[in-house]
């Protein structure tokens, strides 16, 4: 698959582009559009950000070897240095990268996954179904990207990464053997340019609720971007398929935009595939799966309502491609995800569950599901990312207000942003919801954590939001380490609880100073 061009080679894949100066027979090994990570052999896309425009960067990618610079302006450069001038540089990146690496997107059977919430989890669960289908299936998600078969992900940063960056990674899968790959497609990626020109062979919708509309500017726009991914199957694979949610009416807009060949699934609403019989355990669910291409029992390690949702997208499009439903039985009994869900066990009678809502309707989902395995008090603890979608801080307050029993507001990434204003934006929004939910703000969250630790009694279920898998807190200093499956485990054993592998007494606290304010709302 990896393959040697020259920059003619390359060019001749793109009609917009133009070689305004420089070698043409100069060979291409690589592709990106950040100067810090160019190498020998690699061309550098100069992007006009919001922050920078990157021309002023061509100087470090010469410096560290690049072949060349592809640009939509004037660039001066010395020279014998290669000058590729085109209309954007974001579309002349994704369709060069395609060109350097190969197409290696139309070597695989690649599935995209698009929607607010579960886009993740849904990611794994096919990619679970298509390897116990036989198919060695690459993946790239917001915890890393994988070749299959076993290989652990690596990390990279992003839901989607930026395209020179996905057709290396495709490329790698394709050079593993990968048949096929799923990836996550975030409305930035298909805003941004990130998977243009992509063959998708299949295009998954989750579900749509406000997110991420500082960027967007409207609902309207964000869903016609998500559409974008259905369009995008629909023009590069004849025969290829629109998995979409009968219980979301965002759907009617993908199956607008889609292939001909849609498939539905839902838990409510009518659909081609779904739950029957639906039984939520903690740690897990059962049902049966419905199907045309048959019925099956199902015991997934995913528990909540959400998860069987997902679960219902994740077989919809395997079967599609051909998978047995053996296959997905099999899958879903063996698969976890990190920091979705995940339940921290130490032996103690109450239930620690890590998980990564951090929208109003992901938190209202999870919280809802939470209850029917919940016999005690439901105490939920999250905070707000600093920098975006404020206008989500009060919803999530009230929704929390309205479904737990306690709620301890905290510290989530708050970056730039004073963590103490966006704890009272959400404690405002509990405030709203006029119940008698006990509300507290710690803003430390060691602190909150270790407070309602301590608060815990038998039956009782403790659900730390937010920032599931994340391995830090982002605060205005700086990145500081922070996990909330790791330091719930600490916290447990500080406790007297049996974790294994937890290291007692280490410091948890971090975050400007201790507990701020304490009270009712
Ligand atoms: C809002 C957004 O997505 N912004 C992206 C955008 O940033 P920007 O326009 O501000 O770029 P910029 O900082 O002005 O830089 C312009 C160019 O100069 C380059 N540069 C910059 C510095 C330097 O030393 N050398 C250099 O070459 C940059 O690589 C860039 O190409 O273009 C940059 C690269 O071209 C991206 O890294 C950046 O993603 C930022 C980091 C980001 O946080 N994006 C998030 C919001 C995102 O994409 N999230 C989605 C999904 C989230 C979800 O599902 O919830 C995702 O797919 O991850
Ligand atoms: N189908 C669903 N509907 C509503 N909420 C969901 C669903 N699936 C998962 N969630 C909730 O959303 C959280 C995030 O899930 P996941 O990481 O799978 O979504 P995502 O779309 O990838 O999120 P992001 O793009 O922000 O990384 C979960 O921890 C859970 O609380």
């Amino acid at each position: 698959m990896r393959q040697i061009s020259n920059v003619e080679q390359v060019l001749a894949a793109v009609a917009t582009a133009r070689l305004v100066q420089g070698d043409a027979r100069r060979l291409v090994t690589g592709i990106t559009h950040d100067s810090r990570r160019v190498g020998p052999g690699d061309l550098f896309v100069a992007i006009a950000g919001e922050r920078h425009d990157a021309r002023r960067f061509v100087d470090d990618a010469l410096a560290r070897g690049a072949v060349g610079v592809v640009t939509e302006g004037e660039v001066e450069t010395p020279r014998d240095t290669v000058v590729v001038r085109v209309p954007s540089a974001r579309a002349a990146l994704a369709d060069l990268a395609a060109a350097v690496y190969g197409h290696p997107a139309k070597a695989l059977r690649l599935v995209g996954v698009t929607g607010t919430d579960g886009k993740t989890t849904t990611t794994h669960m096919i990619h679970a179904a298509l390897e116990a289908g036989g198919l060695r299936t690459g993946r790239l998600s917001t915890l890393g990207m994988t070749t299959g078969n076993g290989v652990a992900p690596a990390h990279y940063g992003f839901t989607t990464p930026e395209a020179g960056d996905l057709h290396r990674m495709l490329a790698d899968m394709v050079d593993a053997g990968c048949d096929a790959a799923v990836t996550e497609v975030s409305s930035h990626a298909l805003s941004l340019e990130r998977v243009r020109g992509v063959a998708f062979a299949a295009g998954v919708f989750t579900n749509l609720s406000p997110e991420h509309l500082d960027f967007h500017g409207s609902m309207e726009e964000y869903l016609a971007t998500k559409a974008r991914l259905f369009a995008m199957v629909a023009e590069s694979t004849p025969d290829g398929v629109g998995v979409v949610n009968a219980d979301d009416a965002a759907s009617a807009v993908m199956r607008a935009s889609g292939p001909q060949r849609i498939l539905s699934y839902g838990i409510e609403s009518p659909a081609d595939v779904t739950a029957r019989d639906i039984r939520l355990e903690p740690g897990k669910s059962r049902f049966t799966l419905v199907t045309p291409w048959g019925q099956a029992e199902v015991v997934s390690a995913m528990p909540g309502m959400m998860n069987v949702a997902n679960w219902l997208a994740a077989a919809t499009t395997a079967l599609s491609m051909g998978v047995s439903l053996d296959a997905v039985v099999a899958a879903a009994a063996g698969t976890t995800v990190d920091g979705r869900l995940q339940s921290i066990d130490c032996g103690q009678p109450f239930q620690v569950l890590v998980d990564f809502a951090h929208t109003p309707k992901a938190l209202e989902t999870v919280l809802r599901t939470v209850r029917s395995s919940t016999k005690g008090r439901l105490m939920v603890l999250f905070g707000h990312s600093g920098g975006r979608d404020a206008e989500n801080r009060r919803p999530m307050g009230k929704i929390a207000a309205e479904l737990a029993d306690v709620m301890m507001v905290t510290s989530d990434n708050p970056q730039h942003e004073d963590p103490a204003e966006i704890a009272a934006e959400i404690v405002a929004g509990a405030r709203e919801a006029g119940t008698t939910c006990d509300v507290q703000v710690r803003l430390d969250r060691g602190q909150a954590l270790r407070a309602l630790i301590a608060r815990a009694e038998p039956g009782d279920t403790i659900l730390l939001a937010g920032k599931g898998h994340e391995e830090y807190q982002v605060l205005s200093h700086g990145k500081v380490l922070w996990n909330d499956a790791e330091q719930s485990r600490q916290v447990l054993a500080e406790q007297g609880w049996g974790c294994p592998g937890a290291q007692g007494g280490q410091p948890l606290d971090h975050v400007h100073g201790a507990g701020i304010r304490c009270g009712q709302a």
